[in-house]
């Protein structure tokens, strides 16, 4: 469920025409609803009540400021993967107690940033990083509470470039060392062990690797328990998914809790989640305007305003979001193949091959849907093109909540020796 439909023959956002927006503020830009945002965290919030629950929202997949301090209000924790996340969590108004921190490359200042502040818990990734973890820990005089996030060694399933729980990718510690891991960590001084941690990857629609990821972590539990440590709480990661596409049907967060409360029968923790696909992406969209139709024989581009810099999923994993116009087609409307691409050079700027879509003119406005999740965040400026904007809009009303920066803010941040300036 979303929040952007036609009404009056355009394209709205909540009770805002984008086409407003886009007059506003330029394209392309991001446009996210505040409505889609909570109404996804109250979703899965509901799903879970009645289940010991911290839902710590994924800021990788959407770290506006904006979109966290509408999340911060509707009570999400975060879960953070570097210091600059975790800062922005903060600021957003998320209590340091209702944040973890994941990620296979912390540094000690991130560490020492993290302890300071008092997160929730660390999701260690390997035996490196746990030691140096407790020795920062020790320094500031400080037990650091940790999970280690385990690579249960399950397929889950999607896009290979976004599967993180199989033997062979780089994240978490390899199955058959997690418990020797586990004993070495309760004999240092700057650790705590609190929790067990998996994630095995992102946009899953299907529950069974899930499930079969999550039973092999109560196994784990269970054996942990047995050999001594106090395991009170289980971090089940993110990686829900979201529909792109008339058709999709990932099984909803609803499942999703049905399934968790089953697994977790008895076990007696709190369940950590670290959604965010789920909540960001369907809550965006990334607003462009039609720049030429270049005909080929073989084909006809469409040229967008927007590139891949902008939205990078096309480009990374072969992503589909759906194309539509801002004014709503006729029901007679003409339709026409496109292979749609931005203005950058490189051939993998390409967005949709052999896309049917009303009949676009230069100057027409488009909307790629579902594009609130990696979507910002993955941008680049690579071309020299200014950052995308991003608006955030409530109701009626809506705020530019990052702006374009001009050609010259871009430039001011680099600085050219005064050598290389000077004439002979
Ligand atoms: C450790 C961890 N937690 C949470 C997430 C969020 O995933 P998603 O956006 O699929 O919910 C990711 C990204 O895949 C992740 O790597
Ligand atoms: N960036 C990916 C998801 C990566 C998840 C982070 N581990 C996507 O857009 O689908």
């Amino acid at each position: 469920m979303h929040h952007f439909t036609y009404s009056g023959g355009s394209l709205q956002c909540e009770g805002v025409s984008l086409d407003a927006i886009a007059d506003a503020v330029g394209t392309p830009c991001y446009v996210y609803s505040a409505a889609t945002l909570k109404r996804h965290a109250r979703v899965i919030a509901e799903a879970f009540e009645g289940q010991d629950c911290l839902i710590a929202y994924s800021v990788k997949a959407n770290g506006n400021l904006a979109v966290l301090s509408t999340l911060a209000q509707e009570g999400c924790g975060a879960d953070v993967v570097s210091g600059g996340e975790l800062q922005r969590a903060l600021k957003a108004g998320i209590p340091a107690s209702r944040i973890v921190f994941s990620g296979v490359g912390k540094t000690a200042v991130e560490m020492d940033l993290a302890l300071e502040k008092g997160i929730h818990q660390f999701n260690v990734e390997s035996a490196g990083e746990l030691r140096l973890l407790s020795k920062v820990a020790s320094v500031l005089g400080r037990k650091a509470p940790i999970a280690l996030r385990v690579n249960p060694d399950v397929a889950a399933g999607g896009h290979p470039n976004i599967s993180t729980g199989k033997k062979g990718d780089k994240f978490g510690i390899p199955w058959s060392e997690a418990e020797a891991l586990y004993a070495e960590a309760a004999t240092l001084p700057g650790i705590e062990v609190v929790a067990v941690d998996v994630h095995i990857g992102s946009q899953i629609g299907d529950l069974v690797p899930m499930r079969a990821a999550f039973e092999k972590i109560v196994g784990l539990t269970r054996r942990l328990r047995e050999a001594g440590h106090t395991i009170s709480r289980i971090d089940v990661g993110g990686g829900l998914g979201i529909p792109y596409k008339a058709g999709d049907a990932p099984a909803p967060p609803s499942a999703y809790a049905r399934m968790i409360a089953e697994v977790m029968e008895g076990m007696d923790v709190q369940v950590i989640l670290e959604p965010g696909r789920v909540i960001a992406g369907n809550s965006g969209v990334l607003l462009t305007t039609a720049l030429y139709e270049k005909p080929a024989p073989d084909r006809t581009f469409l040229i967008l305003d927007a590139g891949m810099n902008d939205l990078m999923r096309p480009a990374l994993y072969d992503a589909h979001h759906d194309i539509v116009p801002l004014k709503e087609p006729a029901a007679d409307t003409v339709t026409a193949t496109y292979d749609v691409v931005g203005p950058i050079c490189e051939s993998t700027d390409k967005f949709a091959v052999a896309r049917e879509l009303p009949k676009v003119a230069p100057g027409d406005r488009l909307a790629f849907m579902s594009a609130g999740a990696y979507g910002a965040v993955l941008s680049s400026a690579y071309n020299a093109r200014p950052l995308v904007p991003e608006v955030l809009v409530t109701g009626d009303r809506f705020d530019i909540v990052r702006r374009r920066p001009s050609f010259d803010e871009m430039i001011e941040l680099e600085q050219v020796p005064d050598w290389l300036t000077q004439t002979a």
